[in-house]
Formats: C-alpha cells, structure tokens, sequence
C-alpha cells in the first residue's frame, strides 16, 4: 500500500478534479504490475496496473492480489468500471487503502467485486490513503474546497510594510516552493489591497505546473485592469459588489457581509473547485481564520525583522503543526487544522 502511495503521488498536478490512485499487483510476495492515475481523463490505476504486467506474467494475473490506494470505481465516468476490469481478470482478491466517498462510487466498487466472489479487504494504511486525497474529500464530503492559508511574516511577525510598498519577505527557495504549491491547487485567492499595492501575478513561473485560477476579492471593483491578474493569462474571477466589464474576466456578484465567506466557498464547489490557496493579505486571511474556514495553513518565517508593518495574522482553531521544514534561513511550519486529514 505504501507503493500504491508513492506511485499515486506522481500524479499530482494533473489529475485534479480525480483523486490520485496508485495500484499494484502482487503475486507470491513479488510486483507483477502497477500504475498509477497518471492524468485527467486518462486511464485510472488499475487499468495502467493490469497493462503495464509483462506478457510472460498476465498468466498470474488470476492468481495475484490487488492493492489499491482507493476504492475501485464501479461507475462508467470517463472510463469504463475498474471493478469491471478486476471482475474480468479474475483477480482473486482485492486489497483498498480507502473508501471512496464520492457518492456515485461509494461503496459500490466493493459490493460488485464481492457479489463477483472475489475477496476484499479494507481500511489498509486508510488514514494516509485518505491524507493523500485530502482535497479530494473535503470537497464531496463537507462541499467546499480544500483551503489552505499561506504567509511569509519577519522573525517580528509582519507581513508588509506600512508604507504599502510589497515587502520581500521569503528566500529564493522558499518562492519555488510557493510556486509548486500554486501548481497544486485548483485556484488561488487574495483580498483587495493585496491585489491592488502588490500587483501579483499569483502563478507557477517559478515551477514546471499549471497556474491556478485567480480569485481577486473586490468589492469596489478598485483594482486597475491594467494590473498582473488581468493579463488573461490564466482565468480570473473578480468577487465583487460591483458589475465589471474585462474582456475574459467573471464577475461573480456576492455581498460582503458576514456570508460572504461561506456563499463564495459555494460557488467554488459549485464550480467544481478543490482547493485554494489563500495568499493573503492579513485581514483576508483573518477573516478565513475567524470563521474557522482552514484546511491547512503554511507560514513562511524569515530570519529578518522589519520593526514595523502589518501584523502577519493570528492562527486559531486547532493548530496542529504537521511539518516544519528549513529552506536557507527561512523556516516553513505546515500547521492542519484537524488531525484527521
Ligand atoms: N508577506 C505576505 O505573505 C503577504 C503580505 N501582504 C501584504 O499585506 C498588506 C495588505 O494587507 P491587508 O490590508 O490586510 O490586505 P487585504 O488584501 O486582505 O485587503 C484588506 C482590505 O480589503 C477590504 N475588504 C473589504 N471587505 C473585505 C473582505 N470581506 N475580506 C477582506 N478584505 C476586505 C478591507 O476593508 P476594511 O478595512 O474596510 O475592512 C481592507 O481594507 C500589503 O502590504 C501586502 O504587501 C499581502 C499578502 C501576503
Ligand atoms: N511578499 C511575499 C509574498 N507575498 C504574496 O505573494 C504575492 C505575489 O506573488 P507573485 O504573484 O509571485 O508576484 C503577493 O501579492 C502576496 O500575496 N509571498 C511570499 O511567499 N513571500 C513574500 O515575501
Ligand atoms: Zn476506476
């Protein structure tokens, strides 16, 4: 199950809105096959497992075990049934990290594969099977995105200067890291002075992935759209009181009251959105705080002081620090929100 993980996680970037599945088949103790769901709309990890066996071993195919980081689907989405393909090879027994909670699959893979008399197990490594897919989850079981905060704040813990000039906060290193996180998730997300005083292009230059969509929160519609977000680069959507006119822009219309928070997460599940990324500014990331809306937040800590500025954000709830890592004289602490994923 471990390798169905590992294998899985080289999926990663491309096969959102799916989950990332890794499957492998074991006979007498040796990897026969494995594969892993490689992009969206392509072929899910059991068919790459099955195919991926040499022709000198598909002889053992009915004699091998499965293992499957998730359940195997049982309904026709962009490909055929992988319950039907462990059916027809006759696999003898299947091994699944998790269920899989989507309703159209939950549940049923494994009742076809029974009712097919074949043996199944559940519930091995299940925690980091449904860690792995942590989005994934979040958004079919509680329907929002997977929302992860991130700052970058001086060793006296501010975000920006006073003046309102961008203040350079992170290392080289660490800014890579930012833009593979970016390449991660399905949208991206700053409030209105961020958008305005920084102009960020808030994409993956610094990182071989796709750039996230852009969500600006703007009220007044104050943002010049002769700013970064508006290149049309990628898409951006613009939260706002007002009605723009920017050529390949969306405008979604939502007051900024008290629901505003929970009314956007809405609409960005219903878009079938993920994950975002929520870069800040501080009252932005405040408000997401205060409402208890984090998955995950990730703070940047530099070795540097500003001695004033914008205080960086206070972290409710129930941080929990997961990972702490070093890039250079910058420090990352990955805090969750809860233990379970
Ligand atoms: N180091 C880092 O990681 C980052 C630093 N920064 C820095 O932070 C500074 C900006 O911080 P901040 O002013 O907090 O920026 P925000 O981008 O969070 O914008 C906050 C402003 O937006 C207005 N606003 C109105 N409604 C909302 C709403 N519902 N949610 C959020 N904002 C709303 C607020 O108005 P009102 O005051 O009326 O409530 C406030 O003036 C800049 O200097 C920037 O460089 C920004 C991002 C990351
Ligand atoms: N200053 C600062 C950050 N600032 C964040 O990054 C945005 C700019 O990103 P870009 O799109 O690449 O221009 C900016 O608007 C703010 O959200 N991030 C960091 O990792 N470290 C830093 O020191
Ligand atoms: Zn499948």
């Amino acid at each position: 199950m471990k390798r169905c993980i590992e294998l899985a996680r080289m999926g990663e970037g491309r096969v959102m809105p799916n989950p990332m599945v890794g499957a492998v088949l074991v006979h007498e103790g040796r990897i026969i096959g494995e594969g892993y769901h490689e992009w969206y709309g392509h072929a899910h990890a059991e068919v790459n497992c099955v195919k991926n066996v040499a022709s000198v071993d598909r002889v053992l195919i009915p004699l091998a075990t499965m293992y499957v980081s998730l359940e195997p689907c049982a309904h026709h989405g962009k490909t055929p049934p992988c319950a039907d393909l462990i059916v027809n090879e006759k696999i003898p027994e299947v091994v699944i990290g998790c269920i899989d909670t989507f309703s159209e699959v939950s549940g049923h893979g494994i009742k076809k594969m029974k009712a097919a008399g074949i043996q199944v197990i559940t519930g091995v490594l299940e925690q980091e099977c449904r860690d792995l897919n942590r989005r994934f989850f979040t958004f079919h079981e509680r329907s929002r995105p997977y929302i992860i905060l991130k700052w970058a704040q001086t060793a006296d813990g501010y975000i920006g200067t006073l003046d309102r000039k961008a203040m350079k906060v992170s290392n080289s290193f660490t800014d890579r890291w930012v833009h593979r996180w970016r390449s991660q998730e399905a949208a991206i997300l700053v409030g209105p002075k961020t958008a305005i005083e920084d102009n960020p292009s808030l994409n993956t230059r610094l990182w071989p992935g796709a750039s996230p969509i852009r969500i600006i929160l703007d009220p007044f519609l104050g943002v010049p759209t002769t700013h970064n977000v508006f290149n049309n680069a990628v898409k951006t959507i613009v939260v706002t009181e007002k009605m723009g006119q920017e050529k390949g822009v969306e405008y979604w219309p939502i007051p900024f009251d008290e629901a505003l928070l929970p009314k956007l997460m809405e609409m960005l599940h219903g878009r079938n959105l993920q994950s975002i990324l929520v870069e800040g500014g501080a009252k932005t990331l405040q408000q997401f705080i205060d409402r208890g809306l984090w998955d995950e937040a990730r703070v940047i800590i530099s070795k540097n002081a500003a001695g004033s500025g914008w205080r960086a954000p206070v972290l409710t709830g129930e941080p929990v620090l997961q990972e702490q890592v070093s890039l250079d004289a910058d420090n990352i602490y990955i805090y969750r929100n809860r233990r379970d994923y």
